[in-house]
Order: structure tokens, then sequence, then C-alpha cells
């Protein structure tokens, strides 16, 4: 099989599903989930979303017939995905005009009830569907579908269902790709049969409610890749791979209070996901908000803060920087290339030495009196940044010191704007460090190398990232707002 653009052309005849999900929606994302063209023709307009259908339309099959011709008369199609016919006549529309124009590769999902129990078929189409197995070179029914193709109840067991797909592979010449998402049990197998040949392929059952179109989607993705893989088993197997992790996936997606979508992107977390920073700030919108009010921040600004809170809160941050230089110089060591590494290793040393200098000059000034342990509100961060350093992988000890370079930035710029002239400034040394343009840099590079390893990491991952971060935020407003409980000597 040849395919003579640069990518593969795939046309999915099926019907539609507004909440994208399943039909032509989720067969077009599956096909561009593998590289391919991809186009579609629509038997039926389907009302469902995640709980049910609620209502079906299909239009006359002359015109069923004008989209198609109008695809094949002008487009060489690689490949044809069949799913939802709903009706005899378009049933047999179809298989007249896979009479007339042969795509190289066909594949038949022989739809006929959602998952949800309602029916995609009518009862009177059956024969039409057999009629339509006949004609295709791969046909993939779960296993009420293939009770059902056969003239014969549903299997009960894996046994049962892979010896009716040899019966069927046998009686209508063609390879079955035998889907167990119906099985109980903790497994979700699939098996290739075809008249001499059964080859299975375990796969783990997600524990998940989204697998909604995952017989359209994997049937999609297998139509995708047959033309540039050597044989079916192959195409399968890489189908059933990609399918198992888009399914994990799907719950993140947070489509629909029933049973949810795979996420046919999830291996593309870049395409056009809003960067790591983006929703990891929007989500510590309150916490920000916070920090404005605090009264530590306020007397910072206007520089009524006492003298002896702010020695105090400098003496806890010398003590949380000496250990957060730690989390750095890890952050540089696990980091995956010389630029990331570099700036996390410079970040470590700048965190012992100008920082540590501005606060022991400042507690210098006044004498030993700041000597004490680290609070518990120091203990608390310095713990959690300890715990991801130790634990999590680059990206999550990225995000866990990004809240330390960020919200600094963010709360110093803000000051620096409300203090005005910091000449005679009491705190002038502080808010002039914080709300310097360089610190603002350095938190926008750090920002970018949070984004840029968020993109390499699946859903799981970035997750933990934002949890990570979350978590920081929370430390950071606590550590600010610790420092009127420090000070009872006032
Ligand atoms: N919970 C699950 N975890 C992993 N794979 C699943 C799960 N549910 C279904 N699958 C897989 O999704 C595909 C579609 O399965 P199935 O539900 O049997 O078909 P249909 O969606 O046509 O009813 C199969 O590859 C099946 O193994
Ligand atoms: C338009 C349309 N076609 C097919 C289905 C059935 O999809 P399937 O992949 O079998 O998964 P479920 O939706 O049944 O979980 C559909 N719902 N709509």
């Amino acid at each position: 099989m040849s395919c003579a653009g640069s990518r593969v052309r795939v046309l999915s005849v099926a019907g539609t599903d507004p909440t994208g999900g399943a039909g032509i929606h989720a067969d077009l994302k599956s096909f561009a989930a593998h590289g391919a063209y991809g186009m579609a023709v629509v038997t039926a307009l389907v009302a469902q979303n995640t709980h049910g259908v609620r209502a079906v339309h299909v239009p006359d099959v002359a015109f069923l017939r004008a989209q198609l011709d109008a695809v094949s008369d002008d487009v060489t199609v690689d490949a044809v995905k069949i799913g939802m016919v709903g009706t005899r006549a378009v049933a047999d529309e179809v298989a007249a005009w896979l009479a007339h124009t042969r795509p190289p590769v066909v594949v038949l999902d022989p739809v006929m009830v959602a998952t949800s129990g309602d029916r995609l078929l009518d009862a009177d189409a059956q024969d039409a569907v057999r009629r339509l197995v006949a004609q295709a070179d791969l046909v993939t029914p779960n296993l009420p579908e293939l009770g059902v193709l056969l003239g014969e109840g549903t299997a009960a067991t894996w046994a049962d269902a892979v010896r009716q797909a040899r019966r069927l592979a046998t009686a209508a010449d063609v390879t079955v790709l035998l889907k167990g998402g119906h099985l109980p049990g903790d497994a979700s197998p699939d098996a290739v049969v075809d008249a001499t040949t059964v080859t299975e392929l375990d796969a783990v059952r997600v524990s998940t409610t989204s697998t909604h179109g995952t017989g359209c989607s994997l049937s999609a993705a297998v139509a995708a890749l047959r033309p540039r893989r050597p044989d079916w088993v192959t195409a399968v197997r890489e189908a059933k791979e990609w399918l198992t992790g888009a399914i994990a996936a799907g719950e993140a997606l947070g489509v629909g209070s029933g049973r949810g979508p795979v996420d046919h992107l999830h291996h593309a977390p870049a395409l056009g996901a809003r960067p790591f920073s983006a929703d990891a700030w929007d989500r510590v919108a309150d916490l920000r908000a916070a920090c404005d009010d605090l009264p530590f921040v306020r007397g910072l600004a206007d520089g009524s803060l006492p003298v002896e809170e702010f020695e105090q809160y400098l003496h806890q941050d010398a003590l949380y920087l000496a250990q957060y230089s730690r989390v750095l110089a890890r952050a540089s060591q696990l980091a995956p290339d010389g630029v990331a590494q570099v700036f996390f290793a410079q970040g470590a040393a700048r965190c012992l030495d100008v920082e540590t200098l501005l606060h022991a000059e400042r507690l210098a000034r006044a004498g030993t009196r700041w000597s004490g342990p680290a609070s518990a509100a120091t203990t608390a961060y310095v713990d959690h940044v300890l715990a991801v350093a130790a634990t999590g992988s680059y990206a999550e000890v990225v995000a866990a010191v990004l809240p330390c370079y960020w919200l600094y930035a963010d709360i110093g710029a803000r000051i620096l704007v409300r203090a005005g002239d910091l000449a005679g400034h009491p705190y002038g040394d502080w808010v002039g460090t914080y709300g310097d343009p360089a610190f603002a840099a350095a938190s926008a590079r750090a920002c970018d190398l949070a984004d840029a390893a968020a993109r390499e990491v699946g859903a799981a991952t970035r997750a933990r990232m934002l949890a990570a971060f979350v978590t920081s935020c929370r430390h950071e407003v606590a550590f600010f707002d610790q420092v009127r409980a420090l000070a009872p000597s006032r």
C-alpha cells in the first residue's frame, strides 16, 4: 500500500456526536493524533452527550451518496473507516459506494448500540451490516456486536468470544479486531483474529468513567495507521497502546458529567494546551490577592512595618534560603540541558551570596537577637520543597521552586510602585532587590523553564507540578503572615 501525498488521506463515514467524544468527531481527532489528513461524510445526525442519545436524524441517502461522491470524485482516499450507519438504506448506499470506489483500506466498526444502551442501528439493518462486513478488510466488533453479526448470543467468556471471532473471520473472509472492553475483570484484552491466526493484545483496564467513543477512536486510529504499517497486528498494537493512554488522560479533560471522552491528543500535550504557568497563575489568584492585603506587605510598602518584624522576617528568610538553595541545586542536577542547568545553579549560588548578604548586613546591624531556630511556617515550607526535591521529577522541582521567584517578583513590583521614591525608605534595599527588573527577568525565565518542562510530561505529572506550585504559594503567604506572631517583644 502506498501513499502519494505527504500524509495519508483517511475518510470517516459515520454519525455525529456534538460533544466531540464519539462518531466523526472522535474519528477526526484520532486521524490527526496519528498524523493523517482527515475527511468526514455524515451518515446520521445524533443529538447525544456523555449521558446518552436523545435523538437521531438520518438525512436522505441521496444526500449521503452526494457527500461520498464529492469526496471520492476529487480526493484519493487511502483508507476509509465506516462507523454508525443507522439504517438499512444507509448501509446499502455505503455498500454501493464501496463497490464503485474501493479505497485500499476499509475498516468497519459495526456500531449497533452505544455503551449508554441507546440503539444506533435499526433492528432491520443488521443484515445490511452483515453485507458490509463482507466488503471490509477489518471489522472491529465489541462482544455484543460480534454475537449479532453471527446471529448468536453475546459470548460469556473471552475464549468463547475468540472462537466467535474466528467463525466470523472465516465466514466473511475478513480480519476481525475483537474488542474486550465489555468483559468484566482487571484487563481489557483485544485480539486480531483471521481464519488461521489469533493474536491477543493484553491491556490493563483503566479505572475511569472516560470510555465514551473508545471503539470509534480505536477503529479510526487503525485506519489511519494501516496504510503506513506492514500488517494489521502492527497497526492495531500501536493504536491500542495510544488508546490506553488516551483513556487514562480522559478524565482530566473535564468534559461532561456522564461517561466522558478520551483525550485523543494526550501524547502531544503541547498542542493547543495552555502553558503550565498560565494555568498555575490562575489557580493561585486568591492567594496573590491575599498577599497584597497582608499587614506585613502593606507595612513594607508604606514603610510602617516595625523594624523588629522586618528583622524577624529576614532571619527566617535567611534560614529558608539556605535550604531553598539546595533545592535549586537539585533542579540544576536534574535539568535536561545546559541552559537550565546553569540557570538553576546560578540561582542556588545567588541565594547564598547576594540575598544572604542583604540579610546579613541588616541582621548584623541588629546584633545577635535573631539567631533562633526556623519557625513552624519556615520549617513547613522548607519541608515541602525538600520533599519535592527528594522524590519529584525535574518538572515537579521546577514547579515547586517557581513561586519563590514569581510571587516575590510580582509583589516586589507592586510594592515598588506603592513605595514610590526609595530614597529614605526604611526597607528600600529589600524593595529594590525584589522590584528590580533583573529579578523580574529571572522570574520570567523560571516560568519559561517550567512551561518547557510541562510540555515534556504527561497529564499526571503536570497535575503534580500544579499541586507542588500551589502548595509552595500557600507556604509563601503563610511565610509573610507569620511575622506578627513571631515578634511578641513589640
Ligand atoms: N476501561 C478501559 N481501560 C482500557 N481499555 C479499555 C477500557 N474500556 C475499553 N477499552 C478498550 O477500548 C476499546 C473499545 O472497546 P469496547 O468498549 O469493547 O468497544 P466499544 O467502544 O465499541 O463498545 C478496546 O480496545 C478496549 O479494550
Ligand atoms: C455517532 C456515534 N457513533 C458511534 C457511537 C458509539 O461509539 P463507541 O465508540 O462504540 O463508544 P460508546 O459511545 O458506545 O461508548 C456513538 N456513541 N455515536
